[in-house]
């Protein structure tokens, strides 16, 4: 592969070696010092895998050409290399990348049973089994429209569903992508440059040149000889690092869960509130990331809060009265955040591990370090460690509105029930300081004080300042 590449055009590559390193696998040493910034590598066009030269291949471009509607640019990839994989003779230099890819790889969609079940509850988990079933519909799709057409190119036995898998986790871990100035997008394999681990200590440092159509890869931070040279994927979460390139890392700090929010279309006002969750950048179907930096994002509530609208929210909101981005009203407000915080305790419930025997089994060495089931724990405890500050801020805010609703309450009559049992028919007595609730006695009095001190300094802080 280097000396194809060297005969290419390809730069630097007499500065770096591949070796094996603990963790990451395979990966490029330095064999010099390379300053922050400074050029490591470049990879000519001509020896990139693109769509681009999937369709310019003298035998494999006029196939592609025909078939309508045209591959998706994964499978047109996957193709390509399955293709080059398959020849006997020719296509020497992209013959030698692919005879250099890893034999099998360590996404989800490989997992045993077992395996996936220490991450039951997790987005990775749906996702996967989804995928399993995608795949295979594809496949069958893939035969059908392409591959069975054309028999002398495409020898089924190189082609099989395994072969499809193989390629296109190869697509998946090793395609860097790209926009173009045009706004394009551009998606593509790059030899050698693809032997590169990913490092969240490094800046973005690899860059395609739309002139030239090469790649490059940059210093993307000081290295020492000896030292290994990563690039930055990016600021990926643990279930799609597993998804996509077979490999999680523990404590990651991008760690997310996927929330899925549908409505069905026999809902009320269903396409009034389809054109108000556009306006929003939403769908009646969205997925939204929940995040550890931000584990309820306001989307979420505006989604709800769409979903909720009655006739005469809808009509203020025509008339520009109301805007979804804020809360309706405080009850329609509670509903939400009820909503979401069960919805979550029940997603919670649902995991099939809890994040504390997780953490036990991991301590514990129950889950073979490094394996699939520990990488599958860690996706678990991501995930759930974001769920539960999601259904925290939830319920930090329910609590807010909710205590806003009965300072309110509090202010224009206080109730006539005894707020700690509830009895009505006994003499009751005002509370001293915010006069905003009664107590059947002193014992209901000091029972409720823990629940209403922070109600009842409010309400009098407010009673002082109205008083003024
Ligand atoms: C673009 S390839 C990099 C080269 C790869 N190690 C090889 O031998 O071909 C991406 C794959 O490298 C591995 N990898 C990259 N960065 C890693 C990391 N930080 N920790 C563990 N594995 C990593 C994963 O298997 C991933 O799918």
């Amino acid at each position: 592969m280097e000396s194809w590449l060297k005969e290419s055009g390809a730069v630097g590559l007499e500065d770096l070696e591949l070796v094996e390193f603990p963790v990451t696998g395979r990966g490029a040493r330095a064999l010099r010092r390379f300053k922050q910034g400074e050029r490591i590598l470049t990879i000519p066009g001509d020896c990139l895998w693109t769509v681009e030269h999937a369709y310019a291949d003298p035998l494999l471009g006029p196939v592609l050409c025909s078939t309508q509607p045209p591959l998706s640019v994964e499978d047109t990839l996957a193709i390509y290399l399955l293709f080059v994989r398959s020849r006997e003779s020719g296509y020497d230099g992209p013959r030698s990348h692919v005879a250099a890819l890893p034999a099998s790889y360590s996404s989800s969609i490989f997992f045993e049973n077992d395996e996936l079940e220490v991450c039951a509850g997790t987005s990775l988990y749906t996702i996967t089994k989804q995928l399993e079933q995608r795949i295979e519909d594809d496949y069958r799709g893939l035969v059908m429209r392409v591959l069975g057409l054309h028999p002398d190119l495409f020898p089924l036995d190189k082609f099989m569903i395994a072969d499809y898998k193989w390629a296109l986790c190869s697509v998946w871990s090793r395609a860097m992508d790209f926009v173009l100035p045009d706004g394009k997008s551009l998606r593509g394999l790059a030899p050698f440059a693809d032997m590169l681990n990913h490092s969240p200590d490094v800046v973005q440092c690899h860059a395609y040149d739309p002139l030239s159509g090469s790649l490059s890869v940059l210093a993307g931070k000081n290295y020492e000889l000896g030292d290994q040279v990563s690039i930055f994927y990016g600021s990926i979460p643990n279930n799609r690092l597993l998804r996509l390139y077979g490999f999680v890392m523990p404590d990651n700090p991008n760690d997310s869960y996927d929330l899925v929010l549908s409505t069905h279309p026999i809902a009320p006002f269903y396409g009034k509130k389809q054109k108000l969750w556009a306006l929003a950048g939403l769908d009646s179907i969205s997925t939204i990331s929940l995040t550890l930096t931000d584990p309820l994002p306001k989307n979420v509530l505006q989604y709800l809060r769409i979903q909720r609208l009655d006739e005469s929210d809808l009509a203020a909101i025509a008339l520009q009265k109301l805007y979804t981005r804020e809360k309706i009203s405080d009850a329609k407000e509670v509903e939400v955040l009820q909503f979401v915080t069960e919805s979550i305790g029940s997603l919670l419930d649902s995991f099939g591990t809890r994040l504390e025997k997780l953490q036990e089994n991991l301590a514990e060495g129950v889950y073979p370090p490094g394996g699939n089931a520990w990488a599958a724990a860690h996706v678990s405890l991501g995930e759930q460690r974001v769920l539960r500050l999601a259904k925290k801020r939830a319920e930090d805010l329910l609590t807010a509105v909710k205590s806003r609703n009965e300072i309110e309450r509090a202010l224009s009559s206080p109730l006539h029930w005894c707020a700690n049992c509830g009895k009505d028919s006994v003499p009751l007595m005002l509370c001293g300081r915010c006069k905003g609730v009664m107590y059947c006695g002193r014992a209901c009095q000091v029972a409720h004080f823990k629940q209403h001190k922070a109600i009842c300094r409010a309400t009098t802080t407010k009673n002082r300042d109205t008083m003024k």
